[in-house]
């Protein structure tokens, strides 16, 4: 008989599944079909007390990943939210930080935009960095993995978040911070299925008592936006979509064009340069729209 499960590990061909009363699985998939993702809701056959098979996906709300000129990765399936995790030190990306922003806009997900190592003297700078994004109205919360984490509880609870940043802006360390339990006993089964080998490299799925569920993703370097329409990237930009349709000519690239509607805006400080900057960069990567 077939049970539904959720994917709470992926190890490229093989995942950990969980049943909702907490049993856990090996489970690899019937066919070549891999891409499935830490998240999902799966259909799957139960062969003995260890391993199951996947036989498919059930349908998701949403499916956040990224793609360059070669591939396509899957980061999570089923996000409500992301928590885009960003610290002084190291110091982060400012455009990882709008590539999340526009990813999360694409699939309707709401973002919390966290800035760890509060105890740092750099992060005056950084929270002065990030006020242009708290004035566009996304979400912001400071706090100190190392010292206290219980600021973050309430944003997380009924979502299923996922954590996403930079290598060494503390994922880890809020997750060691939030259930340290859980995270001792995943990565004993984490070893187990990578027969042994030690790595923190996979995303990994965790239940909160309090009823939302938790996704710790790899450190992230780059987030390739290919797979966005083209003819939709304004939209994705809450402060920009306004003036859509606004400029002169009606296929306007918003780069040197007279009388472009965004570039006046910019002119005026009505704007982040920065922003406008992205949009142009994703026009030149994305996908043409197909009529
Ligand atoms: N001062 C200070 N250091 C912190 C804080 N949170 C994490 N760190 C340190 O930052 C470093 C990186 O933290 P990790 O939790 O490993 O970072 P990560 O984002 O999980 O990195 P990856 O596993 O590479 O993706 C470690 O040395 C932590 O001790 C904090 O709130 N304050
Ligand atoms: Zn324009």
């Amino acid at each position: 008989m077939n049970e539904i499960a959720r994917i709470i590990q992926a190890h490229g061909k093989s995942f950990l599944v969980e049943l909702p009363a907490g049993r856990r699985y090996k489970a690899t998939t019937r066919s070549k079909k891999t891409d499935f993702a830490v998240g999902d809701q799966v259909e799957v056959g139960l062969l003995n007390e260890e391993q199951a098979v996947i036989e498919r996906a059930l349908p998701r709300t949403s499916l956040l990943y990224r793609s360059d000129e070669w591939r396509e990765k899957l980061i999570a399936a089923n996000v409500t939210q992301i928590v885009v995790v960003l610290a002084a030190v190291p110091s982060f990306y400012e455009e990882l930080l709008n590539r999340c922003l526009v990813a999360a806009e694409d699939d309707d997900i709401r973002v919390l935009i966290l800035l760890n190592k509060a105890d740092l003297p750099e992060t005056a700078n950084a929270r002065k960095a990030l006020e242009p994004y708290r004035q566009l109205g996304y979400p912001m919360l400071e706090l100190s993995a190392t010292e206290n984490v219980e600021a973050l509880w309430p944003y997380l609870e009924n979502h299923l978040s996922v954590f996403v940043g930079q290598s060494g802006m503390g994922k880890s360390t809020l997750v060691n911070g939030l259930l340290p339990e859980a995270r001792v006993r995943t990565r004993e089964i984490s070893e187990a299925l990578d027969s042994g080998k030690h790595t923190t490299t996979h995303a990994t799925l965790y239940r909160l008592p309090n009823g939302g569920e938790l996704i710790d993703s790899p450190g992230l370097q780059e987030f390739g936006l290919r797979h966005l329409r083209e003819d939709r990237l304004i939209s994705l930009f809450p402060e920009l979509r306004g003036y859509a349709g606004k400029c002169r000519f009606q296929d306007c690239k918003h780069q040197r064009e007279p009388d472009c509607a965004l570039i006046a805006a910019e002119a005026r400080g009505d704007i982040l340069p920065q922003r406008l900057q992205l949009l142009r960069k994703l026009q030149s990567e994305c996908k043409k729209p197909t009529h």
